[in-house]
């Protein structure tokens, strides 16, 4: 099917494999958009055991249900919005007018006013904001889109991660400027100023560091950043304290050389989606298809961005997204395209997007702004992936350390689950030998305010006390005492090699991230001889630094040079536990006062029982010479039947 696309003054035929967005439009009554079943498991719940009569009463799907609910009804449709919004993490899209029992869509004027005002009532029930989106008109009248997004406190907002990936020169940081600070590029590195971290970047206009933007919406979808008129800088408290959504762009270089520091941003910061740049000029080149491979491989959900469409001739623009689309659809992708062209398409794709394999692409001018309008609203319906339980015991993965003047150190991270509140005391490691030593969190900062605690999904920064910076490395954790934790030197993995020049064989080695873990590791032993560009094989992995702290199903990416493989963490095969560790961890325990009021007092890392001391400004450094030894039979064996982790992706792309 031929749509259109438009482009400045003209408007171009798009390419023919095109998958217009109303494919994915929602038909399944007032319920849409992310959970169908739910409604329909609330209809048959509330039917069950009662007479036809009642269950009749508590039929949700019908249409006109909203207009003049019953009180059991009523409640019915209260817990069904409650359960929508936990799943879709405080948010939800409800459209009013469509039924799921095959009745025409679409209500009268009066029948709709009842029905918005039913909305109202349950929002104001659950505590949340009804936002229109949109409207249109049905054979039966008319019907609404509406956003619900869950009322969070005044120092408390959702929060969203994108990483902004893409070639060298595709626009990423000129489109952070001119989304975080309003103003439009001049096609000339105006607008990317605002942004670059280090002098280096300045000069050169290459990103070479990880970097982070946010962009805030009220609770009516209005973006709330507002620079400082003389400066143009941003203030995060304030941005924060507006907002009810926070967008954080992980901002990484696109230039090959930084490659390390980009597969870092990807896999530390946990990214909920990835927004792939693409200069409409240049088309798919350079580092493209690896970012899109590295985001296939850690399953987050893309989006791509094209880029410069004031500067682009038609043809070549057409040629780009043709281009591209053929890349998403082949099948090392299986994406299925989406053309973004007007609020609808927005609406359409939003709500599919983290579930389905749709792959909306955008049209975009940094300089004329054309299209941005919907790139903003796009970025407002996204919702956090993951739902989080505040009842597990907490686990903080640490991406960076800082010394601060007055403060001391302070670690960086994102929360993986639990909650952590000030003062709570926590253990820190592993360290070298693969302990961990408690420690207290002095203060917790989430987009540079204070707060008093943070839960699973949000990212935040801890000042620590009594330890130097320098005993701290990126990977490290902090963790619940709760968990036990223990530090894993060997592992096992289920890995799909995406690319190698010839063939890999035991002792080769090659740096793994997981996670904020970036280690050197040695193939023990693998279940095949050696293995090729395509090959699948369970992998018997050892770090060759310091043990790390590893969970099951976490996934990695296994690189060197343009070699790389992606898999799952299957078993942790040995996992510190000596003695050292243990006395070492006893050692640190004892020496430390603990206070009810949580002023507790520790002392610095201690030299261990093996009297391996913490080597200042080398936490994570080698030493003592680990061998790398490869396993006997029995670790063969083990590697060879281990199960095959579930979602290791297959990707066909470099
Ligand atoms: N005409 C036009 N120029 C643009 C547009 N977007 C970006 N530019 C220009 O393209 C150049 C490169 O943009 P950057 O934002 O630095 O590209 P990048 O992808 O961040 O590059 P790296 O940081 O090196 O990865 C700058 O001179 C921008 O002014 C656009 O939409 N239209």
């Amino acid at each position: 099917m031929a749509s259109s696309v438009t482009t400045g003054a003209a408007t171009i035929a798009a390419a023919e494999c095109t998958v217009p967005a109303c494919m994915f439009a929602p038909d399944r009554g007032f319920c849409a958009a992310a959970d169908d079943d739910a409604c329909e498991g609330e209809s048959l719940e509330d039917s069950e055991g009662t007479d036809g009569e009642s269950a009749e009463v508590l039929d949700l799907s019908n249409k006109m249900v909203l207009v003049s609910p019953t009180g059991e009804q009523y409640d019915a449709l209260q817990r069904h919005l409650r359960a929508r919004l936990d799943e879709g993490c405080g948010e939800t899209i409800f459209v009013v007018g469509m039924g799921s029992d095959g009745g025409d869509y679409g209500l009268s004027d009066r029948d709709m006013e009842a029905s918005v005002a039913t909305v109202q009532s349950l929002c104001e029930q659950v505590e949340a904001d009804l936002i229109p989106l949109r409207e249109r008109t049905e054979v039966g009248g008319k019907i609404c889109d509406y956003l619900i997004r869950r009322r969070v406190g005044e120092q408390d907002f959702l929060e969203v991660r994108v990483a902004v990936v893409g070639n060298v020169d595709a626009g990423k940081s000129t489109l952070l400027g001119v989304l975080t600070h309003g103003e439009l590029d001049n096609g000339r590195g105006f607008a990317r100023q605002k942004l670059f971290r280090h002098k280096h970047e300045m000069e050169s206009g290459r990103t070479s560091s990880v970097g982070n933007d946010i962009l805030g919406f009220d609770h009516e979808g209005q973006v709330v950043n507002k620079p400082d008129s003389h400066g143009g800088s941003l203030d995060w408290t304030k941005i924060c304290e507006k907002s009810s959504k926070v967008i954080t762009f992980i901002d990484l270089a696109g230039h090959e050389k930084y490659l390390k520091t980009t597969v870092f941003g990807m896999t530390g910061h946990l990214p909920d989606f990835c927004m792939l740049m693409v200069g409409s000029n240049a088309g798919i080149v350079g580092m493209t298809k690896e970012h899109l491979g590295l985001a296939l491989a850690l399953n987050v959900p893309v989006f791509v961005v094209v880029t410069k469409i004031d500067m682009c001739p038609t043809n070549i623009l057409q040629e780009t997204l043709k281009l591209l689309q053929r890349l998403l659809k082949s099948p090392g992708c299986r994406k299925i395209p989406v053309l973004v062209q007007n609020k609808d398409d927005v609406i359409v794709t939003a709500s599919n997007f983290s579930s389905e394999r749709m792959c909306p692409i955008f049209q975009i001018s940094n300089v004329t702004g054309e299209n941005m309008d919907l790139l903003k609203m796009f970025l407002n319906l996204l919702s956090s992936r993951t739902a989080f339980n505040d009842d597990e015991p907490a686990e903080f993965q640490i991406d960076d350390t800082y010394s601060v003047p007055g403060v001391g150190t302070v670690v960086s991270g994102t929360t993986l689950r639990g909650v952590i509140r000030l003062n709570d005391t926590l253990l820190l490691g592993p360290d070298p030998l693969g302990a961990f030593i408690p420690i207290a969190v002095k203060s917790i900062h989430r987009k540079r305010m204070p707060v008093k605690e943070v839960r699973g999904g949000q990212t935040a920064s801890f000042s620590l006390k009594k330890i130097k910076r320098s005993s701290i490395r990126k990977g490290m954790v902090l963790v619940s005492p709760k968990l036990m934790p223990q530090a894993t030197w060997e592992f096992e993995a289920e890995i799909l090699v995406l690319h190698h020049p010839t063939t890999i064989s035991p002792r080769y080695q090659a740096m793994v991230h997981c996670g904020s873990i970036r280690q050197t590791a040695t193939i023990l032993t693998m279940s095949k001889d050696c293995l090729r560009t395509g090959d699948k094989a369970a992998v018997h992995f050892r770090f060759i630094k310091t043990p790390e702290y590893l969970r099951c199903d976490h996934k990695l990416v296994f690189r060197e040079g343009r070699t790389k493989a992606v898999g799952t963490i299957t078993k942790l095969v040995q996992s510190v536990n000596t003695q050292a560790a243990k006395a070492q961890q006893a050692k640190m325990l004892a020496g430390k006062k603990m206070f009810r009021d949580g002023s507790e007092e520790m002392r610095p890392p201690s030299p261990n029982a093996a009297s391996l001391p913490l080597k200042s400004g080398g936490g994570g450094r080698r030493r003592g010479g680990q061998r790398h030894r490869a396993k006997g039979g029995a670790n063969v064996a083990a590697a060879a039947t281990s199960p095959v982790g579930p979602s290791t992706t297959a990707v066909g792309l470099v």
